[in-house]
């Protein structure tokens, strides 16, 4: 997928970050979509709040990623829309973080001009430019040199540049899949620490996809379970855990009982006949 599309619909230069709880909804409506024969939509409905962190969980292959790609506009919808408080995804400020950092970044570029990149093709001017990429970067607390090309950087350090990237725009909308599945125990959780820091501070719109039900829980604030294909929404759990969340919230008494109810719902899932 061409990473350039992660920067469109990006603010204004000059236009003010969303510190604010954005009030309105995210409203998918009569949202199909089918590849070769095989139906992976049909007719799916969903609304959420906005200025809410929101993760998607469910069984292999039932979507997770098609439905992140369509409602961000990185991939075509068959039927259907997506609304962001009555605004379509074209008029919506959205950026995006891919699983493979590796292929996202520029690899000719400093990490700090991959971080500036989208300002650059927004046309912002230079002053404004940096004065973004030393407040993202300061926000995020990076301690890396952020001189070095990506190849000698980890990991860790090559997702914190694609989420620095993200974030310079100023998105309403965070679009992140599968963003940690790379990255060794740690640095996951060191990362998930780091994205709520950044989502209490700025209050994005942010929907997570995630195969790791615990961070799934962990991050959100509202976790929706989809079905087996075609898929539909099976529940939508609100995660009542106080924020931060550190690691250590995945052995609270509550955090277990959340869990438990999930995979309830998640097996049922899995085991229903297709
Ligand atoms: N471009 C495509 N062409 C054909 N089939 C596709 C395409 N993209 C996705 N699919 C199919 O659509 C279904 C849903 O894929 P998707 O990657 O969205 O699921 P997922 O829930 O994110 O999967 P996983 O749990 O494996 O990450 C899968 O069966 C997949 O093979």
């Amino acid at each position: 997928m061409a990473s350039i599309h992660a920067f469109r619909n990006a603010p204004a230069p000059g236009e003010p970050s969303t510190g604010r709880r954005r009030a309105g909804k995210l409203a998918i409506r009569g949202l199909s979509k089918s590849f070769g024969g095989s139906v992976v939509y049909d007719d799916f409905n969903l609304e959420l709040p906005l200025g809410s962190f929101i993760s998607i969980f469910g069984p292999n292959g039932c979507g997770k990623s098609t439905l992140i790609n369509m409602i961000s506009g990185l991939a075509p919808m068959d039927a259907g829309d997506a609304l962001y408080d009555g605004r379509t995804t074209r008029e919506t400020k959205i950026s995006y973080v891919f699983q493979n950092y590796r292929e996202a970044l520029f690899p000719w570029m400093r990490a700090i001009d991959n971080i500036e990149y989208p300002l650059k093709v927004m046309g912002t001017p230079k002053a404004e430019r940096r004065r973004r990429v030393e407040a993202v970067v300061a926000e995020f607390d990076v301690k890396f040199d952020l001189a070095a090309y990506p190849y000698a950087l980890s990991g860790g350090q090559q997702q914190t540049i694609s989420i620095l990237r993200a974030l310079v725009t100023e998105p309403e909308v965070l679009f992140l899949d599968e963003p940690f599945s790379a990255l060794d125990y740690e640095m996951t959780l060191l990362m998930r620490q780091q994205l709520q820091k950044i989502f209490m501070k700025r209050r994005i719109t942010t929907l997570l996809v995630s195969h790791d039900l615990e961070e799934a829980i962990e991050l959100a604030e509202k976790l929706v379970l989809l079905t087996r294909r075609p898929t539909r929404v099976a529940e939508i759990v609100d995660v009542d855990l106080p924020w931060p969340r550190d690691s250590l919230v995945t052995t609270s008494e509550a955090f277990i009982a959340l869990k438990r109810r999930c995979l309830e719902t998640f097996w049922r899932e899995v085991k229903a006949a297709p």
